[in-house]
């Protein structure tokens, strides 16, 4: 799968529960496991066992706090983690918090032309091409095995015929996009990590995002607490993104910090 693999703290997470949706993003609960662990001071027992209260219960108390999945949003979920092409990549689903947050940003923003870089077995696609809205939800994904996995589930269903998946790399279909003289109202960017910055370079240099009431989302933004210190690869593309964007004086932006991270961006409404 041609996704830049998830690293260091990402690989304290592999018990994961698959018939779970809940996963730890930080990797923290494990690391003061270890320090626990480690640690020979009864005293400080108590902390630290504070602190893994507070980690883990904060993501699962914000998960429950989620309006409930859609079925269908359920059903790719536990299709994931139950095929044997797609189970060891299944982390890569935007979740029930992301899918959540990103859901009621489609419909806050009244989105009706979305584009999603990066589909993998279509959970966001789903959550965003069910919101209220959306009349046409456009995914661009590599991996054409994914098409298939999509194309299979939503058969028969409401969102069947919204749903248009471009085959190949991010880039080309970009440009495609472009000569068809598309734009969108809202762009999810969830692909590989080191195209984040060409992505947004080529849809803001080329008008693919609505102008003034655009929406772009991209998630993973934090990778894994790396994206601060860029102790991973990732983390060090994703830095520089960040970095791009916080100059750009097109846009306005901000980094939401749930999940591994969304950052929201949106044209300047004086521009
Ligand atoms: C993190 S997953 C997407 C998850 C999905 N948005 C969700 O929430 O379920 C990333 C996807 O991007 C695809 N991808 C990676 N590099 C790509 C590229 N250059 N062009 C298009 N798709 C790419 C991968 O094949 C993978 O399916």
């Amino acid at each position: 799968m041609p996704q830049q693999t998830y690293s260091n703290f990402r690989s304290l997470n592999k018990s994961d529960n698959a018939n779970s949706n809940h996963k730890n993003i930080t990797g923290l609960p494990a690391l003061l496991s270890k320090i626990q662990e480690l640690n020979r001071d009864p005293a400080l027992d108590d902390m630290i066992k504070r602190c893994r209260d507070i980690v883990e219960g904060e993501e699962k108390y914000v998960e429950a706090s989620c309006s409930p999945l859609t079925p269908l949003q359920a059903r790719i979920i536990q299709e994931t983690h139950k095929d044997s092409n797609t189970s060891q990549y299944a982390y890569m689903l935007s979740g029930a918090v992301g899918g959540c947050f990103i859901k009621h940003i489609a419909e806050i923003a009244r989105a009706k032309r979305i584009l999603e870089i990066g589909m993998f077995t279509g959970f966001s696609a789903v959550t965003f091409s069910e919101t209220s809205n959306c009349e046409e939800m456009v995914c661009l994904e590599i991996d054409p095995n994914m098409e298939k996995f999509v194309r299979s589930r939503l058969q028969g269903t409401d969102v069947e015929n919204k749903i248009r998946i471009i085959l190949g790399s991010a880039q080309e279909s970009l440009a495609k996009l472009k000569q068809e003289g598309k734009t969108f109202d809202l762009i999810y960017i969830d692909a590989n990590k080191n195209g984040y910055l060409d992505y947004y370079k080529y849809i803001m240099d080329n008008g693919l995002l609505e102008r003034i009431t655009g929406v772009i989302l991209c998630d993973n933004i934090l990778w894994s607490n790396t994206t601060m210190d860029q102790s991973t690869e990732g983390g060090k593309d994703l830095h520089e993104f960040v970095q791009f964007v916080l100059q750009d004086q097109r846009v306005e932006q901000m980094i939401i910090p749930i999940s591994d991270g969304i950052f929201m961006i949106k044209s300047k409404s004086s521009d």
